[in-house]
């Protein structure tokens, strides 16, 4: 007898996450001892040197339920509202590396910066090049080599005070991709003297590869500052107990930091001149880092000027940065753009199940012209089960879940955003923060909703509301399948008091005006 839907789907998800699992993808290797003239690091993981991560549509069509199979029985076993949420929250530090290794450019901010500081009447300088700063001929010329022509919007107002003298203290809170890395790296480099064998900047970050990638910045932009030596502080590095380190650039995790410094005695941070403190709103999320960096704060000598950066503001990242950076910091911020529904065209479909759904959704596809789309599923495994599908039906789409590695997943969106693949199917994982510009389409394939069930109004505005760059027109589909889901999107409705429009898919005519 053949197998029950649910059966199939797992299998078909076993054989997908095989696929993905057999992908050759660089892993980023422990890297110390780097030496300065910047040999370029080979420890990025590569996102866009991998091959897709999609169904392929032969095996697809073989593993795909069978038209008879999905008949009542079907139907009936489908993913439903009974099922457990089997999508995790994507951990603060795995979204922060996504959107590092996402970042092709700058993110520019709309809004102005705000800035705090104790005296409010001593001039506030800006920058409008990187000439103006006076940085050393070889730190200049690695930032042009880097592409960059002028700085960010944060970076025009940072810098200056970052590079002043005296040194002064910073917090500073913009979005990811605004170029915080860039200025604070700027930064250590700019203060560091070669001629010194000591360690001179600390850079704290959260985990292993977010250090990584803070180093293949340092590495790119010292590309001329010959002889600097870079060290990673990180978990499998080793040190000689009792035998003080010589490189000028450290770059760790508090736990790894924290050992140099007591258990090993080879890091003395009495004589540092810059340290920094990066993510500090993932640092709190993660057991054990904030203490440790408290710790390894009271260990700075007098003199040594201190940085925290951070992607988002609220009470418990500023009490923590009020520990890190106690004296007099000059705070800076650059608010997010905000998400809305403006542009966005709403409609909902009312279909009966998941096969249902599916249909009316096919027709939708086949009757306007659809530039890019993303597909929204509750769960992984509907999210499989439909990627299988159209594929079979001979779509190319690409399928993004939470049980990929992170580059797994960059390389993925990478691949969407490059234009090989027209149609995302995904879970919660990359709704958030993950700006998709081209993407015109959105289908709700299930509505987002909480833990308890209720309507998530938060998530459904990150999948398809727009933020002034993107401002462009976008078209959102809803699938509501029953009485529980009508009430979940007349919730969202209410609550952004915007019209979701009902749409008849039997009906051709208003199909195809929606696409025009
Ligand atoms: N002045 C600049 N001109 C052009 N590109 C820049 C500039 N500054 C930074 N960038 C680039 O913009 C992207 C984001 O910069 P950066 O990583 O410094 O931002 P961030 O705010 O630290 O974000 P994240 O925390 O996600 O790394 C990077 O690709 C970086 O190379």
């Amino acid at each position: 007898m053949a197998d029950d839907w649910g059966t199939l789907v797992a299998k078909q998800e076993q054989k997908l996450v095989e696929k993905v699992d057999t992908l050759s993808i660089r892993q980023p290797q422990a890297s110390s001892n780097s030496s300065g003239g910047g040999s370029s690091s080979n420890t990025a993981p590569a996102t866009n040197s991998v091959p897709a991560a999609t169904p392929s549509g032969d095996n697809a069509a073989a593993q795909a339920p069978s038209q008879g199979a999905s008949g009542g029985a079907a139907a009936a076993a489908a993913p439903g509202w009974t099922e457990e949420v089997e999508e995790k929250e994507v951990k603060k530090e795995e979204a922060s590396l996504l959107h590092k290794l996402l970042h092709s450019g700058l993110i520019n901010s709309k809004n102005d910066i705000e800035v705090l500081r104790k005296d409010p009447n001593s001039p506030l300088h800006s920058v409008k090049s990187f000439e103006a700063l006076n940085l050393k001929p070889e730190l200049l010329k690695g930032v042009y080599d880097m592409g960059f022509n002028a700085p960010s919007k944060i970076q025009e107002t940072a810098l200056p005070t970052l590079l002043a003298d005296p040194p002064v203290n910073m917090i500073a809170q913009s979005q990811s991709g605004t170029g915080k890395t860039a200025a604070f790296v700027l930064t250590m480099l700019s203060r560091v003297d070669i001629s010194q064998n000591y360690p001179q900047c600390l850079c704290l970050a959260p985990t292993y590869e977010l250090a990584i990638q803070i180093g293949n910045v340092v590495k790119k932009m010292s590309k001329h500052m010959v002889g600097l030596s870079i060290r990673f502080a990180t978990r499998g590095e080793r040190v000689e107990r009792g035998q003080p380190l010589e490189d000028h650039l450290i770059i760790g995790t508090p736990g790894t930091v924290m050992d140099w410094c007591t258990r090993h005695r080879a890091l003395n941070l009495e004589n540092l001149k810059v340290f920094v403190l990066d993510e500090a709103d993932v640092m709190i999320s993660m057991q054990g880092h904030q203490d440790q960096s408290v710790r390894i704060q009271k260990k700075l000598g007098p003199g040594c000027q201190m940085l925290l950066f951070s992607a988002t503001y609220d009470t418990q990242v500023m009490n923590f940065a009020a520990k890190i950076v106690p004296n007099d910091p000059v705070i800076i911020r650059l608010r997010r753009e905000e998400e809305s529904l403006e542009n966005i065209r709403q409609f909902y479909i009312e279909c009966h199940s998941v096969e249902d759904k599916y249909r009316a959704m096919c027709n939708i596809y086949g009757s306007i012209s659809i530039g890019q789309s993303m597909i929204f599923c509750h769960k992984r495994k509907t999210a499989a089960w439909l990627a299988e599908k159209m594929v079979a039906d001979g779509n190319a789409v690409a399928l993004l879940t939470g049980d990929l590695t992170i580059e797994q997943r960059a390389a993925i969106i990478q691949r969407f955003r490059d234009g090989k693949e027209k149609v995302l199917i995904t879970t919660n994982v990359s709704a958030r923060g993950i700006d998709v510009e081209m993407v015109t389409v959105v289908v709700n394939f299930d509505l987002p909703v909480t833990m308890e069930w209720n309507a998530d109004c938060e998530t459904y505005l990150h999948r398809i509301g727009r933020t002034g760059r993107f401002g462009k027109n976008g078209i959102a589909i809803n699938m509501v399948d029953g009485a529980r889901s009508m009430a979940i999107l007349k919730t969202i409705e209410k609550h952004f008091g915007r019209k979701i429009v009902r749409l008849d898919t039997d009906d051709l005519d208003e199909i195809e005006k929606i696409g025009s």
